[in-house]
């Protein structure tokens, strides 16, 4: 049985939204994607948002639908690459949450990200670059706050789904 969210943090690219899915579907949880409902509660999506906005008012508005999410129903949250940048949402993360950090290989993440442009991020003239600097950065920051970390590289998202599955089972802080 599990008792609290389980929250996907990682890199764009590492299957967070794809992988939470059907998690999700496996635990018989609800899902929900930080990022959708960012962009359902703005009427906006992300690439307009970050146009707007900045980066800034992205990071407002992310913390703002975690809270939300950490006070609602067990369920499985898919979380944007950034989540962990701000210290409040690392807390979040911690007090409310179990949290699997989903690694993959830079050329996984770079090719994962190349199938659409909606990544306001990785708009930029040398993207494989930007992913290093962005997992430089940010893998201290997913690692304070994993309970888990599962490697994605070798995977089909359903086999990484059973693999988190797995790794959950066996963590006895999840029950
Ligand atoms: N383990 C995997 N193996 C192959 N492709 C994957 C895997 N996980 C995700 N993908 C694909 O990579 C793309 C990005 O995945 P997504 O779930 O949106 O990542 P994230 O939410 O972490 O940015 C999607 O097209 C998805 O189908
Ligand atoms: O890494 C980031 O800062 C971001 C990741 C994106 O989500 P995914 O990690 O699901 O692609 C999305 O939240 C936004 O484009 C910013
Ligand atoms: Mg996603």
């Amino acid at each position: 049985m599990i008792s609290r969210s389980i929250f996907l943090v990682g890199p764009m690219g590492a299957g967070k939204s794809t992988i939470g899915k059907l998690l999700a579907a496996q635990l018989q949880l609800p899902f929900a994607d930080s990022d959708k409902v960012l962009e359902e509660r703005t009427g906006a999506d992300i690439p307009w948002i970050f146009d707007v906005e900045g980066e800034a008012g992205f990071r407002r508005r992310e913390s703002e639908v975690l809270r939300d999410l950490c006070h609602g129903p067990t369920q499985v949250i898919a979380t944007g690459g950034g989540i962990v940048l701000m210290e409040e949402n690392r807390q979040l993360l911690r007090t409310y949450g179990l949290v699997v950090y989903l690694q993959a290989s830079t050329e996984q993440l770079l090719e994962r990200t190349s199938k659409n442009a909606n990544r306001p991020l990785l708009n930029v003239a040398d993207p494989r670059a930007r992913i290093i600097e962005l997992v430089q950065q940010r893998d201290p920051l997913y690692r304070e706050v994993a309970d888990i970390i599962c490697d994605t590289d070798h995977c089909t998202p359903k086999q990484a789904a059973l693999m988190v599955a797995e790794r959950l089972s066996q963590d006895a802080t999840s029950q």
